[in-house]
């Protein structure tokens, strides 16, 4: 699935990036004010112009929904640089070294796990060795500022790390929970949703299959809960097995969902056929005996402006109709 397409359950990078723009647009106005007004130092003050400006461009691009991922690379590149700048350049007691504590939860934030690891390395050996060769003065030991400085680092760093693992696994967890049929593992019902919007924005031509097991209800009463519970399961299987899609959804109960997108009338009749011919061979298992099943298949053709439940409606209507006639029948 494509976690992009369904909701976030943190603040997703975007937002993120486009505070943080604009953060950066304040901190580095002002520091560039402050430099030109007090130090003079002009290549650190052009860095902080620099990036002033494009932390105000990245901001409004982010208002007007022209995000790119490249803006939040070249935001943290220009930080990261302005910040060892600031340190190579400027006094060691004025302390602008300690910026360089916050860039790991501002990499990991925006850029995730690996990226997070690889450029939080970076920043904390380059700081660490410009903070050696700087503190050999005497107002500073070396060897004792850089022990301290890399294990502040290192702790900020652990914390932001462990931070960002628990926040995705709890949101790969809310997606399944959301997304994800319990029984079967195939998508849900909301999903089917979610998904059809996206679908349609990229195909014309979608087809959806309702497929309805026959007699479901005898099975659960010959076999018991458990064992029709089995049956859902296998089914879902030869679903997939049998096509070769990840847009397969349990409706409920013991309907499920196929989408066929950009298939002819003809071509999604044809497989819609082939899946019920495939359900009527197949052998299903209880304890003590084998179990043949049926399925009944409606299917309809998505039509110009046509909403998600007028969709829907449509292809449970042909559903009825071939229950209607007789039941292990596809009707179109
Ligand atoms: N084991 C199991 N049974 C379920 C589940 N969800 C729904 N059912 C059962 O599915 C059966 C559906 O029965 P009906 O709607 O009467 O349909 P049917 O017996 O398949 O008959 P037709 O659809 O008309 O062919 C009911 O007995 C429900 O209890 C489930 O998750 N597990």
């Amino acid at each position: 699935m494509n976690a992009q397409r369904y909701p976030q359950t943190s603040v997703s990078p975007e937002t993120l990036h486009k505070w943080l723009s604009a953060l950066l647009c304040v901190l580095n106005s002002v520091y560039f004010l402050l430099n030109m007004l007090l130090v003079q130092k002009l290549g650190l003050g052009g860095i902080q112009l620099i990036s002033a400006f494009f932390g105000g461009y990245c901001f409004f691009a982010s208002l007007k929904g022209q995000y790119q991922p490249w803006h939040s690379y070249t935001l943290m590149t220009i930080l990261s640089v302005n910040i060892l700048a600031s340190a190579s350049i400027m006094e060691l007691v004025a302390g602008a070294i300690f910026w360089s504590l916050a860039l790991p939860i501002w990499y990991y934030s925006l850029f995730g796990l690996k990226k997070g690891i690889c450029f939080s390395a970076v920043v904390m050996v380059s700081t660490a060795t410009i903070l050696f060769l700087r503190t050999d003065t005497s107002l500073f030991m070396p060897y004792r500022t850089v022990f301290n400085f890399t294990l502040a680092y290192l702790s900020i760093w652990l914390v932001c790390h462990l931070y960002e693992v628990q926040r995705q696994k709890t949101s790969a967890f809310l997606h399944s929970l959301a997304l994800e049929d319990a029984l079967t593992g195939i998508h849900n019902r909301h999903a089917l949703k979610t998904d059809f919007s996206a679908i349609r924005k990229k195909f014309t031509r979608i087809h959806m299959l309702i497929i309805d097991i026959d007699h479901f209800k005898r099975i659960n009463d010959t076999f018991g809960h458990d064992i029709g519970d089995a049956v859902l399961i296998n089914l879902a299987n030869v679903l997939k097995q049998s096509l070769n899609t990840s847009d397969i959804y349990r409706l409920g109960g013991e309907e499920f969902v196929v989408l066929f997108k950009e298939m002819e009338d003809i071509q999604a009749k044809e497989w819609a056929e082939k899946i019920r011919q495939a359900i009527e061979q197949e052998i299903f298992h209880s304890h003590k005996e084998e179990i043949k099943l049926t399925v009944s298949i409606g299917i309809s053709a998505l039509q110009p402006q046509q909403e998600f439940t007028d969709f829907l409606r449509a292809a449970d209507e042909k559903l009825y109709q071939a229950k209607h006639e007789g039941r292990n029948k596809v009707c179109f």
